[in-house]
């Protein structure tokens, strides 16, 4: 089985084809979805499709967007089938993972090494940021390698097919905020959460921020705080996702030693780590180990203290 057999296209599927190139999936695709929508970068191959189906009785169920699939916004679909360079995996795959209103699945190829990160495991090599965002936001499974000598030349490395389904509901956590977090941790993943979290560049960052959530904080409270003065309220809205973090805050305020203006300093914030590390138990743990519930469990546990990655 195929790409096109494995995307199971039903009769009243609306399928987005990324890359068609000359259309060979395109044709194959065309035969099974109710309409077909190719997203197609070079203006020779998005003639070559056209031609390939002029006069057909699939003209009229196939539409063609010019442009760069980073760049145009993507149509509603139920089904995606993309085969495209290697080089826009990531950025595609997060879009992907964004991409609203939900989709029922995408069938992608991607180099071997990138599809084996997508469903990697704590304590293995290829746990990386990418896995934990991935298997955050969806649920992903390996469908069969395609070898590299199957493409005339042959590329460096083999490719592997996978299969994205979006989790449905998503998960209940303020994105930014989540890969703020992660980016910390994997950047070093085998060092204790400790080393990690308490470096000069990383309190600087979380100063910074614990001092934007205070002044919002004290903002919505109608005080007059550094941000926006007396129109505060309306213009200091936290991001969404942050609200919970935010009354989490407020009912801290008096606890968390101020210092005279109400900003934290390093020192205050490495302190308010160290007691979150400490309280939970997790200073010795090290990204490399934890899982997608660890990681949820940690952040939760920052943010209730006033701690924020974003
Ligand atoms: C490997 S070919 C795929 C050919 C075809 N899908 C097949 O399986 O025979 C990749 C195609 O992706 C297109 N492409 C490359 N970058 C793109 C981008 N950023 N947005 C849309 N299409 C892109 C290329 O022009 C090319 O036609």
């Amino acid at each position: 089985m195929g790409i096109v057999d494995r995307a199971a296209v039903k009769r009243t599927d609306v399928v987005l084809e990324i890359g068609p190139g000359t259309g060979n999936l395109t044709v194959r695709l065309l035969e099974r979805a109710k309409r077909v929508i190719a997203v197609e970068l070079d203006t020779r191959m998005v003639r070559e499709v056209m031609k390939r189906v002029e006069g057909t009785e699939w003209e009229k169920s196939l539409q063609i967007i010019q442009g760069d699939v980073l760049k145009v916004p993507l149509p509603f679909f139920d089904v995606l089938v993309a085969n495209v360079p290697y080089n826009i995996s990531s950025p595609l795959l997060f879009k992907l993972l964004a991409h609203r209103p939900m989709f029922r699945c995408a069938v992608i190829m991607f180099q071997e090494e990138f599809a084996q990160r997508l469903t990697a495991r704590p304590n293995t090599d290829m746990w990386c940021r990418l896995s934990v965002n991935t298997q955050l936001l969806a649920k992903v499974d390996q469908l069969f390698k395609v070898n590299r000598n199957n493409f005339r030349p042959p590329p460096k490395v083999d490719s592997r097919v996978v299969r994205i389904e979006l989790r449905n509901p998503p998960p209940p956590v303020n994105f930014t905020e989540w890969d703020g977090m992660i980016r910390v941790i994997f950047n070093r993943k085998h060092k204790t959460l400790r080393a990690t979290l308490t470096t000069k560049a990383t309190l600087k960052l979380l100063t910074s921020n614990v001092n934007t959530y205070r002044a919002i904080s004290r903002a919505a409270a109608g005080g007059n705080g550094p941000v926006g003065g007396g129109h505060a309220k309306s213009k200091a809205k936290p991001a969404r996702g942050a609200a919970v973090a935010v009354d989490a805050m407020d009912e801290e305020k008096e606890g968390e030693g101020d210092v005279g203006d109400g900003r934290a300093t390093e020192a205050e914030v490495k302190e308010m780590v160290e007691s979150v590390l400490e309280r939970e138990s997790l200073e010795g743990r090290r990204a490399a180990s934890m899982d997608i519930d660890d990681l949820l469990a940690l952040l939760s546990a920052f943010n209730e203290k006033g701690v924020h990655f974003a």
